[in-house]
């Protein structure tokens, strides 16, 4: 291996050129070396080491106000950091403690639709993994497929239907460097399911467990919402809730073995009716982000906080 690509020849290319030969066939992706120096800028301007990682979904940015002592890098001063173009994601990392545990949230993500593939959407959890970071909570906000939810619930995430990989496109495509993990990682127990079982509980504490439910998310690649006919397949998948990002941050999570919990903010019902005269947007999706704001940032610190008193570290069975 060189770099995480295989040293093989192709075309006659010498092995001083593979690199080039296969950034061309594959796409210019990061390497282990490239996200180095990302780690290095970072680590010149924090002084701690993150042990969690945030990622704000769309109009949740806010989760990002919880830090204590907030240090905030926009990620177009970072080195190879990708730019946010979406409304709600304001692009910057935020380093500080939470909880009283050292964290950086992402305020923005990226999203395929925004024309970065899905390695490069991926590429800030890498980051954050070299950083430190152990535990990731991912967030995002989604269409309730499942009838029983409503605007402004919260959908634990048991589980995922990948639907762009089934068409093959998978942020781990490519050379696969051991570095970060292993060439065919397990994905049945992506999410923690100890930090579900604590965050039921911490819902149940506040007093809002009939607004939180478990279930199977599904991300399409946006960014038009879904047809009816869409979303009635979907619904038949098994999935509960629709959205446009999450799944490939959470292969990429596993790749590099963090523990993963992530949840959504169901932003809007699924129209599966054709009867039916409403239509999804964006601008409800972040209102209800913004009305729910509160609520998710006590669930998400009081989780936290819950998840290193309880020493939780893997929550695989047998583990
Ligand atoms: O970043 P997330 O997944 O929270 O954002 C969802 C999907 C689209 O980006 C946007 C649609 O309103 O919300
Ligand atoms: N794909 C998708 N993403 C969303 N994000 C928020 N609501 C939705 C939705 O209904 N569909």
């Amino acid at each position: 291996m060189v770099n995480g690509y295989p040293n093989i020849k192709i075309n006659g290319t010498t092995n001083g050129h593979i690199h080039k030969a296969l950034e061309t066939e594959y796409g210019h992706r990061y390497t282990y070396e490239l996200l180095l120096e990302t780690v290095h800028y970072i680590r010149n301007r924090v002084s701690f080491t993150p042990v969690v990682g945030v990622i704000c979904g769309s109009g949740l940015g806010s989760l990002a106000d919880c830090l204590v002592n907030p240090i905030e890098i926009p990620y177009s001063t970072i080195p190879h950091f990708p730019t946010s173009t979406v409304k709600g994601h304001v692009g910057s990392l935020v380093f500080g403690h939470l909880s009283g545990l050292p964290t950086v949230c992402m305020k923005g993500r990226f999203h395929y639709y925004e024309g970065y593939p899905l390695w490069k959407c991926c590429m800030p959890i890498r980051v954050m993994k070299l950083l430190g970071v152990s535990h990731l909570i991912i967030t995002n906000a989604a269409g309730g497929l499942n009838p029983s939810y409503k605007v402004g619930d919260i959908m634990l995430v048991k589980d995922h239907i990948n639907i762009m990989g089934f068409a093959g496109n998978n942020p781990l495509q490519g050379p696969n460097d051991e570095r970060f993990g292993p060439r065919f990682p397990p994905m049945n127990q992506a999410y923690n399911r100890d930090i579900i079982q604590l965050a039921k509980k911490v819902g149940e504490d506040m007093g809002v467990e009939n607004r939180i439910h478990e279930g199977v998310y599904t991300c399409l690649g946006g960014p038009n919402f879904e047809t009816v006919a869409e979303l009635n397949m979907l619904k038949m998948l098994g999935a509960d809730a629709v959205g446009m990002s999450t799944v490939h941050e959470v292969i990429t999570a596993n790749h590099c073995d963090m523990e993963v919990f992530a949840f959504s903010l169901i932003t809007n019902e699924c129209v599966v009716q054709y009867e039916a005269n409403n239509e999804p947007n964006h601008e409800e999706v972040i209102d209800v982000g913004k009305q729910r704001e509160g609520l998710l940032k006590q669930l998400v610190s009081e989780l936290l906080k819950r998840v290193f008193e309880n020493g939780i570290t893997s929550g695989k069975i047998g583990k």
